[in-house]
Protein backbone atom coordinates (compact mmCIF):
# COMPACT_ATOMS: atom_id res chain seq x y z
CA UNK A 1 0.00 0.00 0.00
CA UNK A 2 1.36 3.19 -0.71
CA UNK A 3 2.29 5.45 2.33
CA UNK A 4 -0.20 8.23 3.28
CA UNK A 5 0.82 11.44 2.45
CA UNK A 6 1.97 13.97 4.95
CA UNK A 7 -0.79 15.79 6.66
CA UNK A 8 0.59 18.97 6.16
CA UNK A 9 2.91 20.11 3.27
CA UNK A 10 6.48 20.73 4.97
CA UNK A 11 7.10 24.47 5.08
CA UNK A 12 9.48 26.34 2.44
CA UNK A 13 13.10 26.93 3.33
CA UNK A 14 13.45 30.11 5.51
CA UNK A 15 15.87 31.21 2.88
CA UNK A 16 17.40 29.63 -0.65
CA UNK A 17 20.37 31.16 -2.53
CA UNK A 18 21.85 29.76 -5.89
CA UNK A 19 24.24 31.80 -7.59
CA UNK A 20 23.60 34.87 -6.00
CA UNK A 21 25.53 37.83 -7.19
CA UNK A 22 25.16 41.20 -6.67
CA UNK A 23 27.55 44.43 -8.32
CA UNK A 24 27.71 47.97 -7.95
CA UNK A 25 28.67 49.59 -11.31
CA UNK A 26 31.59 47.40 -12.13
CA UNK A 27 32.32 45.72 -8.59
CA UNK A 28 31.06 42.49 -7.54
CA UNK A 29 29.90 43.15 -3.80
CA UNK A 30 28.18 39.78 -3.87
CA UNK A 31 29.85 36.83 -5.28
CA UNK A 32 28.10 33.70 -6.35
CA UNK A 33 26.54 32.97 -2.65
CA UNK A 34 24.40 29.53 -2.43
CA UNK A 35 22.70 28.01 0.33
CA UNK A 36 19.63 26.97 1.53
CA UNK A 37 18.00 27.88 5.52
CA UNK A 38 15.71 25.79 6.69
CA UNK A 39 12.56 27.54 8.33
CA UNK A 40 12.81 28.47 11.80
CA UNK A 41 16.98 28.15 11.41
CA UNK A 42 19.32 31.20 12.14
CA UNK A 43 21.73 32.33 9.75
CA UNK A 44 24.84 34.49 11.19
CA UNK A 45 26.79 36.57 9.18
CA UNK A 46 30.13 37.27 9.69
CA UNK A 47 32.91 39.10 7.86
CA UNK A 48 34.72 41.94 7.78
CA UNK A 49 33.83 46.05 7.28
CA UNK A 50 32.34 45.80 3.81
CA UNK A 51 32.61 42.15 3.41
CA UNK A 52 28.81 42.63 1.76
CA UNK A 53 26.90 41.49 5.15
CA UNK A 54 24.26 44.48 4.80
CA UNK A 55 24.54 44.73 1.43
CA UNK A 56 22.92 40.34 1.14
CA UNK A 57 20.59 41.54 3.97
CA UNK A 58 19.24 44.22 1.49
CA UNK A 59 18.63 41.66 -1.02
CA UNK A 60 16.92 39.34 1.61
CA UNK A 61 14.30 42.41 2.20
CA UNK A 62 13.72 42.92 -1.56
CA UNK A 63 15.34 45.87 -1.75
CA UNK A 64 18.00 45.40 -3.89
CA UNK A 65 17.76 43.04 -6.50
CA UNK A 66 20.01 40.15 -7.68
CA UNK A 67 22.25 41.10 -10.32
CA UNK A 68 22.16 37.56 -11.16
CA UNK A 69 21.25 34.20 -9.84
CA UNK A 70 18.25 33.55 -7.58
CA UNK A 71 16.96 34.72 -4.03
CA UNK A 72 13.66 33.32 -2.35
CA UNK A 73 12.55 33.73 1.20
CA UNK A 74 9.75 31.98 2.61
CA UNK A 75 8.87 29.89 -0.35
CA UNK A 76 8.96 33.30 -2.98
CA UNK A 77 10.93 34.33 -5.50
CA UNK A 78 12.90 37.99 -5.04
CA UNK A 79 11.74 40.58 -6.32
CA UNK A 80 8.97 39.09 -8.61
CA UNK A 81 6.98 38.02 -5.70
CA UNK A 82 7.66 40.18 -2.78
CA UNK A 83 3.80 40.90 -2.55
CA UNK A 84 3.83 37.39 -1.22
CA UNK A 85 5.85 38.19 1.78
CA UNK A 86 4.90 41.72 2.81
CA UNK A 87 4.64 41.68 6.21
CA UNK A 88 5.82 38.20 6.48
CA UNK A 89 9.82 39.77 6.77
CA UNK A 90 10.79 42.08 9.42
CA UNK A 91 14.29 43.94 8.39
CA UNK A 92 16.18 45.80 11.24
CA UNK A 93 18.38 47.85 9.14
CA UNK A 94 21.88 48.99 10.03
CA UNK A 95 20.20 53.14 10.15
CA UNK A 96 17.22 53.17 11.43
CA UNK A 97 14.58 53.45 9.36
CA UNK A 98 12.06 55.81 11.18
CA UNK A 99 10.86 59.35 10.98
CA UNK A 100 12.53 61.80 13.31
CA UNK A 101 9.53 64.23 13.86
CA UNK A 102 7.32 61.64 14.64
CA UNK A 103 6.97 60.31 18.46
CA UNK A 104 7.96 56.75 19.40
CA UNK A 105 4.29 55.93 19.70
CA UNK A 106 3.60 57.78 16.03
CA UNK A 107 6.03 55.92 14.17
CA UNK A 108 4.61 52.10 15.60
CA UNK A 109 1.73 53.26 14.92
CA UNK A 110 2.39 54.35 11.26
CA UNK A 111 4.20 51.09 10.51
CA UNK A 112 1.26 48.95 12.01
CA UNK A 113 -1.42 50.44 10.01
CA UNK A 114 0.81 49.76 6.93
CA UNK A 115 1.15 46.62 7.74
CA UNK A 116 -2.66 45.69 8.83
CA UNK A 117 -1.27 44.82 12.37
CA UNK A 118 -3.18 44.69 15.38
CA UNK A 119 -2.40 48.08 17.05
CA UNK A 120 -2.74 46.60 20.55
CA UNK A 121 0.61 45.59 19.28
CA UNK A 122 2.20 48.54 19.73
CA UNK A 123 1.95 49.07 23.07
CA UNK A 124 2.67 45.33 23.90
CA UNK A 125 6.19 46.29 22.22
CA UNK A 126 6.79 49.45 24.19
CA UNK A 127 6.24 47.53 27.25
CA UNK A 128 8.36 44.84 26.28
CA UNK A 129 11.50 47.24 24.30
CA UNK A 130 11.09 49.43 27.46
CA UNK A 131 9.86 52.14 26.02
CA UNK A 132 6.25 53.49 27.76
CA UNK A 133 8.18 56.46 29.10
CA UNK A 134 9.43 57.52 25.92
CA UNK A 135 6.22 57.29 23.95
CA UNK A 136 5.75 60.55 23.52
CA UNK A 137 9.46 61.45 22.46
CA UNK A 138 10.04 62.46 19.17
CA UNK A 139 12.52 60.13 17.33
CA UNK A 140 15.07 62.92 17.46
CA UNK A 141 15.03 63.45 20.48
CA UNK A 142 16.24 59.83 21.11
CA UNK A 143 19.98 58.41 22.02
CA UNK A 144 21.20 56.56 20.02
CA UNK A 145 20.40 52.65 21.80
CA UNK A 146 16.62 54.46 22.36
CA UNK A 147 16.26 54.62 18.49
CA UNK A 148 17.42 51.20 18.13
CA UNK A 149 14.93 49.96 20.61
CA UNK A 150 12.12 51.89 18.24
CA UNK A 151 13.28 50.59 15.50
CA UNK A 152 13.55 46.89 17.11
CA UNK A 153 10.35 47.45 18.70
CA UNK A 154 9.08 48.32 14.72
CA UNK A 155 10.51 45.10 13.11
CA UNK A 156 8.56 43.28 15.41
CA UNK A 157 4.78 44.58 14.21
CA UNK A 158 3.09 41.87 12.86
CA UNK A 159 5.27 39.49 13.84
CA UNK A 160 7.50 38.16 11.26
CA UNK A 161 8.38 35.19 10.03
CA UNK A 162 11.55 36.06 8.77
CA UNK A 163 13.88 38.25 10.26
CA UNK A 164 16.64 40.04 9.26
CA UNK A 165 18.75 41.95 11.62
CA UNK A 166 21.50 43.98 10.72
CA UNK A 167 24.14 43.83 14.43
CA UNK A 168 20.52 44.20 16.48
CA UNK A 169 22.17 44.63 19.58
CA UNK A 170 24.67 47.43 18.12
CA UNK A 171 24.20 50.93 21.00
CA UNK A 172 22.61 49.25 23.52
CA UNK A 173 22.96 48.75 27.27
CA UNK A 174 23.55 45.44 28.75
CA UNK A 175 20.12 45.17 29.79
CA UNK A 176 18.48 46.94 26.96
CA UNK A 177 20.81 44.03 24.90
CA UNK A 178 19.23 41.27 26.85
CA UNK A 179 15.96 42.57 26.89
CA UNK A 180 15.59 42.99 23.21
CA UNK A 181 18.05 40.17 22.50
CA UNK A 182 14.96 37.64 23.84
CA UNK A 183 12.48 39.31 21.77
CA UNK A 184 14.38 39.13 18.35
CA UNK A 185 15.43 35.36 20.18
CA UNK A 186 11.73 33.65 20.45
CA UNK A 187 8.39 33.98 18.56
CA UNK A 188 5.73 34.32 20.78
CA UNK A 189 3.63 32.87 18.73
CA UNK A 190 3.30 29.35 17.12
CA UNK A 191 6.90 27.63 15.28
CA UNK A 192 10.36 29.58 15.80
CA UNK A 193 11.05 32.30 12.87
CA UNK A 194 13.92 32.02 10.87
CA UNK A 195 16.70 34.52 11.18
CA UNK A 196 19.63 35.89 9.94
CA UNK A 197 21.70 38.06 11.97
CA UNK A 198 24.76 40.07 10.55
CA UNK A 199 27.05 40.97 13.20
CA UNK A 200 31.08 41.10 14.52
CA UNK A 201 31.04 38.74 17.64
CA UNK A 202 32.16 35.06 16.27
CA UNK A 203 31.34 33.86 19.83
CA UNK A 204 27.81 34.88 19.57
CA UNK A 205 27.18 33.67 16.21
CA UNK A 206 28.49 29.71 17.04
CA UNK A 207 26.23 30.12 20.02
CA UNK A 208 23.23 30.63 18.57
CA UNK A 209 23.54 29.93 15.01
CA UNK A 210 22.54 26.98 12.85
CA UNK A 211 24.57 27.96 9.84
CA UNK A 212 27.48 30.25 9.98
CA UNK A 213 28.30 32.53 6.86
CA UNK A 214 31.66 34.21 6.52
CA UNK A 215 32.14 36.24 3.79
CA UNK A 216 35.26 37.92 2.51
CA UNK A 217 35.41 40.39 -0.09
CA UNK A 218 31.56 39.60 -1.12
CA UNK A 219 32.85 35.79 -2.04
CA UNK A 220 31.56 32.85 0.39
CA UNK A 221 34.78 32.32 2.70
CA UNK A 222 32.81 30.08 5.20
CA UNK A 223 29.55 28.55 5.05
CA UNK A 224 28.97 25.62 8.07
CA UNK A 225 27.59 24.91 11.21
CA UNK A 226 28.83 26.43 13.93
CA UNK A 227 29.87 22.69 15.46
CA UNK A 228 32.17 21.96 12.70
CA UNK A 229 34.06 25.65 12.72
CA UNK A 230 37.39 26.01 14.05
CA UNK A 231 39.22 29.26 15.80
CA UNK A 232 41.49 29.28 13.03
CA UNK A 233 38.85 29.50 10.01
CA UNK A 234 37.19 32.26 11.86
CA UNK A 235 40.74 34.09 12.43
CA UNK A 236 41.07 33.69 8.81
CA UNK A 237 37.90 35.05 8.11
CA UNK A 238 39.25 38.71 9.69
CA UNK A 239 42.68 38.48 8.28
N1 LIG B 1 25.26 52.63 -1.56
C1 LIG B 1 26.41 52.08 -1.96
N2 LIG B 1 27.01 52.47 -3.11
C2 LIG B 1 28.15 51.91 -3.53
N3 LIG B 1 28.82 50.95 -2.84
C3 LIG B 1 28.28 50.54 -1.70
C4 LIG B 1 27.06 51.07 -1.18
N4 LIG B 1 26.78 50.45 -0.01
C5 LIG B 1 27.78 49.56 0.19
N5 LIG B 1 28.67 49.62 -0.81
C6 LIG B 1 29.88 48.80 -0.95
O1 LIG B 1 29.50 47.45 -0.94
C7 LIG B 1 30.48 46.68 -0.22
C8 LIG B 1 29.77 45.88 0.86
O2 LIG B 1 29.24 46.77 1.83
P1 LIG B 1 28.32 46.27 3.01
O3 LIG B 1 27.79 47.50 3.70
O4 LIG B 1 27.35 45.28 2.49
O5 LIG B 1 29.39 45.53 3.95
P2 LIG B 1 29.23 45.01 5.46
O6 LIG B 1 29.84 43.66 5.48
O7 LIG B 1 27.84 45.13 5.90
O8 LIG B 1 30.15 46.04 6.24
P3 LIG B 1 30.11 46.56 7.78
O9 LIG B 1 30.61 45.42 8.63
O10 LIG B 1 31.07 47.69 7.76
O11 LIG B 1 28.71 46.99 8.10
C9 LIG B 1 31.50 47.66 0.35
O12 LIG B 1 32.62 47.65 -0.48
C10 LIG B 1 30.79 48.99 0.26
O13 LIG B 1 31.73 50.02 0.05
Amino acid sequence: MAPAPPATAPAAPGVQLDGLIRRRGERLVLREITLELPAGGTLALLGPNGAGKSTLLRVLAGLLRPSRGRCRVLGHELPRERHAVRGRVGYLAHEPMLYRDLTVRENLVHRARLLRAPIGQVDELLAATGLQRRASFPVAALSRGLTQRTAAAATLLADPELLLLDEPLANLDPVAAEQLGALLDARPFGVARTRVIAGHDPDAALAEADLVLGLKDGAVALLAAPAAITDAEIGALYR
